[in-house]
């Protein structure tokens, strides 16, 4: 039996056909795309979920992208321009306190690499553009920033993906402090890039978005943790 990968959806306000604005449990679909290829097999965990429990039937956790992690739960007074939404947070950080406590492997992307950061006690930028000058991690609206990430030699990242990769990314916020977690890629601007917990079988958090460029490995390593 293939792997079975937990993927984090959302609550939005969704447009189609007739209908407008109606909420709807929502995840891209090249995440479930990336698990599927990689040989996992995908379930999407409701949004908004506070009952972890449904980790036994897990092998493996994908944290998605998303909005804001509220300020608060890293003891900082929100600024003006960070939208956080505490309903998904809640759930979330659940979900991933009981996900370290039974070593499952998680990958968090974008968001879920913040999310990680913040549950293992660290904090986050919370408007990049006012900390690093310029808006390469984020362009755009709608526009990925292209980018070249560097892994710490020896680090899981690396035997990952190699000494460096082109990544594409697409964030305001990044990773200020990592908490127990360890930093093992960066930008060339300094910006956290990916953090892991070296004690852990597979708990890994990539800033970028491997997912849209159809970059798989991340995602076939978190199956073949979950294996
Ligand atoms: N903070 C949520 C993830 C995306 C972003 O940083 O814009």
């Amino acid at each position: 039996m293939r792997p079975i990968i937990g993927i984090t959806s959302y609550v939005v306000p969704a447009t189609w056909g007739v209908w407008h604005d109606l909420p709807t449990a929502l995840i891209p679909n090249d995440y479930v795309a990336a698990v599927e290829q990689a040989g996992g097999r995908a379930v999407i965990i409701p949004p908004d979920d506070r009952d972890p429990d449904v980790l036994r039937v897990l092998d493996g956790l994908l944290l998605a992208g998303g909005p804001d992690v509220e300020p608060a739960r890293y003891g900082a007074a929100p600024e003006p321009l960070t939208e956080s939404r505490p309903e998904r947070d809640a759930g979330e950080f659940l979900l991933v306190q009981r996900a370290l406590a039974t070593d499952l492997p998680i990958l968090g992307v974008c968001r879920g690499m913040q999310v990680l950061a913040v549950a293992a006690g660290g904090s986050l930028h919370q408007h990049l553009p006012d900390v690093l000058g310029h808006e390469r991690h984020r362009p755009a609206p709608g526009v990925y920033g292209e980018q070249e990430a560097r892994f710490q030699p020896g680090s899981m990242i690396a035997k990952l993906m190699g000494d460096d990769v082109a990544i594409h990314c697409y964030h305001h916020q990044g990773v200020a402090e990592a908490g127990t977690l360890t930093v093992t890629g960066y930008t060339e601007d300094g910006l956290a890039e990916a953090i892991e917990d070296q004690d852990r079988r597979f708990v890994l958090g990539v800033q970028w978005h491997p997912e849209v460029i159809r970059d798989h490995r991340l995602f076939g390593a978190l199956v073949e943790a979950a294996g």
